[in-house]
């Protein structure tokens, strides 16, 4: 008798493109290998991400991903820089994109109006731990974990759907894995509106302040087991394969829980020495231990939140309704 075939389960990718608003950040996180020096950086002007917005029309990109280096909150540029990320959201509405922001943290009118053109927002928690404000973050006072775990609140609190995770092998010890995971934990059964938690090893890269040395790919597989027992179902893990790149490691980050690759950029900004494998190679490993990778939205139950008029009537564009025999 033959045995019943599995169906194979699905892997998630968001098929992304990122926009970079300035690389120029006042913070100094040891490991960043994004930021320049106020000063020295050009931003990204309304032509260009017109341009860039243009040219990946009819493609395959579904999400704008805008990340940035932050100004200062009590900089006289602050406002400038908000209403430019703004700008830029809503250009890649305009386009027909699905725009997701994650630029640092934001006082509660700042992400309110973010809000509006953004489909879902996004912060690392990074670690919980304070110890690290005496190490890499020293020199970043945006990385206060008190203050990003505000973040998570105020967002639950203003119903965004959220994106957070771990920035794993700052110095943090597995025990800071587990508070971490039970704050977001936490903050996720107050308000049910973050989505995914992002499991991000640190990998050295070229222009950092202070390289550490890269965590042990080896123990993300265990590190996704526990985030699995802590978070709650509907919490998706997300894993980056572009620096898991080690495809045994890869797969078994899969099978214990992980299901969710992000983000797959032409080009990673954060990690810029560390290319995405292309699809059809991810498709074809993933396919060999029945695994199926499919494309998702940067927000994964719209009729759970309320959105501004303009993101909705761009969300129903892409949400083809369903016709009543397939219903
Ligand atoms: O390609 C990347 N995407 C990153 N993403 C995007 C992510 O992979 C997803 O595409 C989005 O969250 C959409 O759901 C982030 C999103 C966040 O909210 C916070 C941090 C990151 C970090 C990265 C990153 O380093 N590289
Ligand atoms: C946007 C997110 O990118 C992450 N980030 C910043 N620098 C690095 C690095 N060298 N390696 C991996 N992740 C990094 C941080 O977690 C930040 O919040
Ligand atoms: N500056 C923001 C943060 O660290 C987002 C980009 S980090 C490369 O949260
Ligand atoms: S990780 Fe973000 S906050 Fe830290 S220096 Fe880089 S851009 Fe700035």
């Amino acid at each position: 008798m033959a045995l019943p075939t599995m169906a194979p389960q699905r892997i998630t990718y968001s098929p992304a493109f990122t926009l970079v608003p300035t690389y120029e950040c006042f913070n100094r996180c040891t490991y960043c290998n994004f930021r320049q020096e106020i000063g020295q950086a050009s931003w990204l002007s309304i032509d260009q991400a017109t341009q860039i917005l243009k040219s990946l029309q009819g493609k395959e990109t579904i999400e704008i991903l805008i990340l940035s280096g932050e100004v200062h909150p009590q900089s006289r540029h602050r406002s400038t820089w908000v209403d430019h990320s703004f700008h830029i959201a809503q250009l890649a509405l305009e386009y027909g994109f699905l725009p997701h922001t994650n630029i640092g943290p934001l006082s509660r009118l700042e992400m309110e109006k973010l809000r509006t053109v953004n489909v879902s927002m996004g912060l690392m928690l990074e670690q919980l731990t304070p110890t690290l404000l005496d190490t890499v973050h020293r020199h970043a006072p945006s990385k206060d974990p008190h203050l990003r775990l505000g973040q998570l609140e105020q967002a639950g609190a203003l119903g965004i759907p959220f994106t957070t995770g771990l920035l794993l092998g700052l110095g943090e010890t597995a025990q800071d894995w587990q508070d971490t995971l039970g704050a977001i934990a936490a903050s996720f059964h107050r308000w049910g509106h973050i989505q995914e938690v992002i499991l991000q090893p640190y990998r050295s890269g070229q222009t950092q302040l202070a390289p550490l040395p890269d965590f042990p790919l080896d123990q993300l597989p265990q590190v996704v087991a526990i985030a699995r027992s802590i978070l709650p179902a509907e919490i998706t893990i997300q894993i980056p394969p572009n620096l898991v790149n080690h495809p045994g490691i890869l797969l078994d980050c899969l099978a214990a829980g992980a299901r969710d690759l992000g983000g797959i950029v032409p080009q990673d900004h954060v990690n810029p020495d560390y290319d995405h494998a292309p699809l059809s190679i991810l498709k074809q490993l993933l396919a060999n231990q029945g695994w199926q990778l499919q494309p998702r939205f940067p927000v994964y139950t719209p009729w759970k939140f309320q959105f501004s008029q303009e993101v909705q009537d761009r969300l129903d564009t892409w949400y083809q309704p369903i016709s009543p025999d397939q219903a």
